[in-house]
């Protein structure tokens, strides 16, 4: 996304009579204006009910916690401001050059006296040109590098909090807050700053010259900025409005084609393509009333300006003409007056434009705040030790307790059970038992409120988190893969793998005969969570991917869910070679594809059960074979 740091703006409609006539040649420093990213942010202040998103946080609380971030990058700031200022400065003199000219060349004939302001019109356009260009250059770049860094603060925030974070919240509302709320945190913290300065600066040079020129003039003209900002005012709060709708329209829209997209086979099978079109044609239909009101608004904006800033003309050539009759002013110094005026005005508007973004800005910062203020639920403790050494993966839940945060009723309670290096236990039982769970505290995804889980002896909660995942490879029921290659996938766990090493795995998974068939083998594309193969393809990957990362320790989620009877036999095999040598703990819910040597537990809502968790334990010590019936 293209964004350029507008750090003030030249006059809109209107004056362009008098910068055409006057100041064609003028100097100007300007970028186009910010054009719709403004508006974006708006619809993300409130949920779409109309509820607040995150608690109320002072601007000086969005400085407290962003200006650090700045640091290393101030200096741009401070130069792009500094650049800006002279640009301005330089404008001002143009100006001053012009009347000038005017007075003393085009007045009077007199050709002698043209070369030299000429010349330093020339010289002063080049300065100007080149420090506007180094300012913008210099305060984009710093925008851009602060954007980057709460970006990167952010998104690895993010990635240190439980994964039931980002589950339990709407994906596109923490997109929202990676993207549009930062960036309207940068144009507070960051450039808006050297935007809010140089207008300032701006609106101080420019009216100054004016006065300078004709005091009386420049009071008499000055009183019409209020109606500037009158006018502003009622089309702000209707254009904020109108953008909040359109960016409401237009999120609904995108989550109707999103969804359309991404269940496109549904919508087929269940002959619903023109229920999803008829869909998408009401939402658009909004969108498009919503963005023809802006444009409305838009158009309107101009006329009415325009009105006001002929009015000022007015005034300015009636009273400049009596001020002339009377000797007190010169037409060249008539014509540079209403130059600064038609500078001004703009800048004055553009002031009440940034009182705009900080509002935006705070509201923003207030959701982003909330997500850096977010805990991680498990942290390192002080002294926590780096499993360096590979062990032989003893499991041991001793007497384990959990209830989840902000839940009453607990979900294990009193669980234990050992699983020896080597072993595969199966853990089985209704829905919402709590057997996923149990891949959580062993990832120490939580702590458990009781109890203890032991690796080889230590408890966990004395291990980093980063080596003790080292240890444990999860399966999920879902095989989560990325849109990258097959090679990307199966190295996922270990990018520094070697190929060997990568094709062994897929051998072992039994995927590499039908990798090699694709069209680029392991550098194939597979799409957007690997959409682009089958079901049971994609588990083979998944196995591949946990064969290469090669842990001591194994937890299987489910892996035959949503696999026909076929598939979900033929994966039994390279599932057998996964778990060779590993401490096993395959969670099912299908008691028919299980090691026949596997000890069974089976546990039991809370509710429903004793204390102790484990309602049933059996042994089928026959050999490693799959029991296809317990
Ligand atoms: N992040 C969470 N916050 C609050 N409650 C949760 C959370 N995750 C799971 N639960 C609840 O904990 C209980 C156990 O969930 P868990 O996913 O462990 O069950 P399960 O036995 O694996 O179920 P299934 O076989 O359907 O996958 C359920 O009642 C569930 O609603």
């Amino acid at each position: 996304m293209g964004r350029g740091v507008a750090l003030w703006s030249p006059p809109l409609l209107g004056w362009s009579q008098i910068r055409l006539r006057l100041s064609q040649a003028v100097v100007v420093v300007a970028t186009p204006r910010e054009s719709r990213r403004a508006s974006r942010r708006l619809s993300f202040t409130r949920g779409a009910s109309g509820e607040p998103l995150a608690p109320s946080t002072s601007i000086r609380k969005t400085f407290a916690e962003f200006w650090p971030d700045t640091k290393g990058l101030r200096w741009l700031f401070v130069l792009g401001m500094v650049f800006a200022i002279m640009a301005a400065l330089c404008e001002v003199a143009v100006i001053a050059l012009f009347g000038y000219i005017t007075d003393q060349v085009l007045t009077t004939g007199d050709l002698s006296a043209f070369w030299a302001p000429a010349l330093s019109w020339l010289g002063l356009t080049a300065v100007a040109g080149v420090v506007s260009f180094a300012g913008s250059w210099l305060t984009s770049l710093g925008a851009e590098r602060f954007l980057l860094y709460l970006r990167d603060r952010v998104f690895g925030h993010v990635q240190r909090l439980t994964p039931d974070y980002v589950d339990n919240r709407r994906l596109g509302d923490l997109m929202a807050r990676l993207t549009d709320d930062l960036e309207a945190i940068e144009e507070l913290v960051g450039s808006g700053l050297v935007k809010a300065f140089t207008t300032v600066a701006t609106v101080v040079f420019f009216s100054a010259a004016a006065f300078f020129i004709r005091w009386d003039l420049a009071l008499v003209t000055m009183a019409l900025i209020p109606a500037f900002l009158v006018v502003s005012k009622v089309f702000a709060s209707r254009f904020r409005t109108a953008a909040a709708r359109e960016r409401r329209s237009n999120g609904m829209m995108n989550s109707v084609i999103e969804e359309g997209l991404a269940n496109q086979a549904l919508v087929q099978a269940y002959n619903r393509q023109e229920a999803e079109a008829r869909h998408l044609h009401r939402e658009g239909r909004t969108w498009l009333r919503a963005n023809m009101t802006q444009a409305w608004l838009a158009g309107l904006y101009g006329p009415a300006v325009q009105v006001l800033e002929t009015i000022c003309l007015i005034v300015i050539i009636g009273f400049g003409a009596w001020e002339i009759s009377q000797g007190r002013l010169t037409l060249g110094g008539l014509l540079a007056f209403a130059a600064y005026l038609a500078y001004l005005y703009p800048a004055v508007q553009s002031l009440g434009e940034i009182a705009l973004t900080v509002s935006e800005a705070a509201a923003g910062s207030d959701r982003v705040i909330e997500v850096l203020r977010t805990k991680p639920a498990v942290t390192d403790r002080p002294g926590a030790v780096d499993l360096v050494e590979r062990g032989p993966g003893r499991i041991e839940f001793d007497s384990v307790g959990f209830t989840y945060p902000g839940r009453r009723q607990p979900v294990l309670r009193g669980l234990s059970f050992t699983v020896e290096p080597g072993e595969v236990l199966v853990c089985t039982g209704p829905s919402g038992a709590g057997k996923s769970t149990i891949t959580k505290l062993l990832l120490r995804f939580y702590d458990p409120d009781s109890g203890a889980i032991l690796l080889d002896g230590t408890d966990i909660r004395d291990l980093t988190r980063h080596s003790l995942r080292d240890h444990v490879t999860v399966l999920q029921q879902e095989s989560l893969l990325f849109s990258g290659t097959v090679r990307d996938n199966i190295a996922y766990g270990r990018p520094e793998a070697t190929q060997e090493e990568v094709v062994r795995a897929a051998t072992l998974a039994g995927v590499h005969d039908f990798v090699s068939a694709l069209p680029k083998k392991y550098e194939t594309r597979i799409g957007a969570r690997g959409r682009l193969i089958s079901g049971g393809q994609r588990q083979r990957i998944a196995i591949a991917r946990a064969i290469l990362r090669d842990t001591p320790v194994l937890v299987l989620d489910e892996p035959m869910t949503g696999l026909d009877e076929k598939t979900a036999a033929r994966i039994m095999e390279p599932l057998g070679r996964l778990m060779e040598g590993r401490t096993t703990i395959l969670i099912t819910h299908d008691l028919r594809h299980v090691p026949v040597d596997a000890r069974v537990i089976t546990l039991e809502p809370v509710a429903r059960a004793a204390p102790l968790r484990v309602r049933h334990a059996n042994n089928l010590r026959r050999g490693r074979r799959f029991a296809t019936d317990v």
